[in-house]
């Protein structure tokens, strides 16, 4: 059966996977060394196991191998080229995903209820979910992020659909059905909190059947927000989560209305910190998104918790919900990722997360706190070994170490000739005139870069998107070298 064949039938399990092969990839690798440093090592090697495992790495070419990896497939980068780990997405809607970029001047509770609700109930068609879903996946891929902690909808049929297509597509991930019910419309919430517990129930074991071992895909928790749950409704999930040992996601302080709503709403809370915490939804495994305008006395909570911080700048600018201090919370001790958090966020992209948490740092300088602003490094830092954190991944993936997974992207820029003209292929890439520091190059590829330059992805050691249109030459397998 084809993949397409089989995204095409909801109920058909992921086809078998193919063994993978021993695979040496050589050239230059990228990562993060720390929040502000990036190791950039221009003469590496790395050998990746059958299973996708990173089993050794080299600072130079490779000698003296046992000949089981001298037989293995070798994978040579060329000119203007780099390994970089591929980026974990910390929040996004995969539901919402054909609104990116629609919101017009709405701020949060009014585009909930214009844009965002109205297209979230359309999954009680499969097949609405199902073209969405496949789009968002390969989306997603195509940018370079090898993990995302998605929000579906309240649909279990829709939300099983959506753990099969991230399987069947080697996404890893984790699959959220939402929980609302109340301040929701009547044609799109949970009932009854029991049935919104029963119905996460339901994910939960689809899930587990799909992958056992959470090898890829692990159910996750997430009640929408504290405004469209009830205290029962809150209560189950917190519970659920901790007989499970799942993690959970949710949205907190991300808009002042909403602030508001929360303290009319849950008048005997201290905050909407406490909310989260008196229901059991405030624990190291728990993912909170925005977390814009929280006090000092809730920041002390998350951080005394455990529970990770999902930065969502794009969003948090286009719905004019704020400016989060980034460097507060980092200093504080609180781990941070990064959240495309499509579609208050208009792109799919967490290279443009971080590029837009950058700026979003620098306005927080121009207001007059200089430390605020974030480099490039502490960027990408977020984008990968940050995200790691966050979605409890961390030691798996957002590195090259031995024992991690080979989650990881072929970064490509452009070399410009001296006539002016870009190679072959090349148009549209990053452009590099030759001058340039490796610094140089990944910060231009930061600030001006887009998917054209991911030009391939693995997850876990597959390859599971390749740009197309990138020749075939371009990866060079085998014994040949790339001249
Ligand atoms: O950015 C957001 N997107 C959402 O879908 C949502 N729901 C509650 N709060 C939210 N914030
Ligand atoms: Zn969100």
């Amino acid at each position: 059966m084809t993949l397409s064949e089989n995204l095409n039938n909801a109920s058909t399990p992921a086809p078998p996977r193919m063994a993978l092969r021993k695979t040496v990839f050589v050239g230059p690798v990228i990562q993060c060394k720390s929040l502000s440093e990036l190791d950039i090592c221009l003469h590496g090697a790395i050998g990746v196991d059958e299973n996708g495992k990173i089993a050794w790495v080299t600072r130079k070419q490779p000698a003296g191998l046992e000949k089981e990896w001298q037989e293995a497939r070798w994978i040579y980068l060329g000119e203007n080229e780099f390994f970089f780990p591929g980026f974990i997405d910390t929040h996004i809607h995969a539901s919402q995903y054909p609104n990116a970029g629609v919101f017009g001047k709405s701020t949060l509770m009014d585009w909930l209820d214009t844009y965002t609700f109205p297209l979230e109930s359309s999954f009680a068609d499969l097949s609405v979910a199902r073209r969405v879903y496949s789009r968002v996946v390969a989306r997603t891929l195509s940018h370079g992020t090898t993990t995302a902690a998605y929000y579906a909808t309240t649909h279990v049929p829709a939300t099983n659909l959506l753990a099969d297509i991230c399987a069947a597509r080697g996404q890893r991930a984790l699959v959220g059905r939402v929980c609302m019910d109340r301040l929701s419309p009547p044609t799109y919430r949970d009932e009854t909190p029991s049935a919104s517990l029963a119905a996460t129930k339901s994910c939960i074991a689809h899930i587990r059947a799909l992958d056992p071992t959470s090898s890829l895909i692990t159910p996750i928790i997430t009640p929408r927000f504290a405004p469209s749950c009830t205290a029962e409704t809150l209560s189950a999930l917190g519970a659920l989560a901790q007989q499970e040992n799942l993690p959970t996601q949710t949205h907190i302080s991300e808009n002042a209305s909403e602030i508001a709503l929360v303290r009319e709403l849950f008048p005997s809370h201290a905050s909407y910190a406490a909310v989260y915490d008196a229901h059991g939804l405030l624990t190291p495994r728990s993912i909170l998104a925005h977390a814009i305008h929280l006090s000092a006395e809730e920041r002390a909570l998350i951080k005394a918790r455990g529970a990770k911080v999902s930065h969502c700048p794009a969003s948090n600018a286009a719905l004019t919900s704020g400016r989060l201090r980034t460097r507060q919370l980092l200093d504080e001790g609180i781990d941070v990722g990064l959240g495309t958090d499509v579609s208050g966020g208009y792109t799919a992209s967490v290279l443009a997360e971080a590029r837009e948490a950058v700026l979003c740092s620098r306005h927080v300088a121009m207001e007059g706190d200089e430390t605020a602003k974030l480099a490039v490094e502490e960027g990408l830092w977020l984008a990968t070994r940050g995200g790691a954190r966050v979605v409890g991944l961390e030691g798996r993936v957002g590195g090259f170490e031995v024992g991690m997974e080979w989650d990881a992207q072929l970064v490509r820029l452009g070399g410009v000739g001296e006539d002016g003209e870009l190679g072959d292929e090349e148009e549209g890439l990053v452009e590099v005139f030759g001058g340039e520091s490796w610094e140089d190059k990944v910060a231009k590829w930061v600030y001006t870069g887009d998917d054209r330059n991911t030009v391939a992805v693995w997850v876990k050691g597959r390859l599971v998107h390749q740009r197309r249109g990138f020749g075939k030459v371009r990866i060079v397998e085998g014994d040949e070298k790339r001249v």
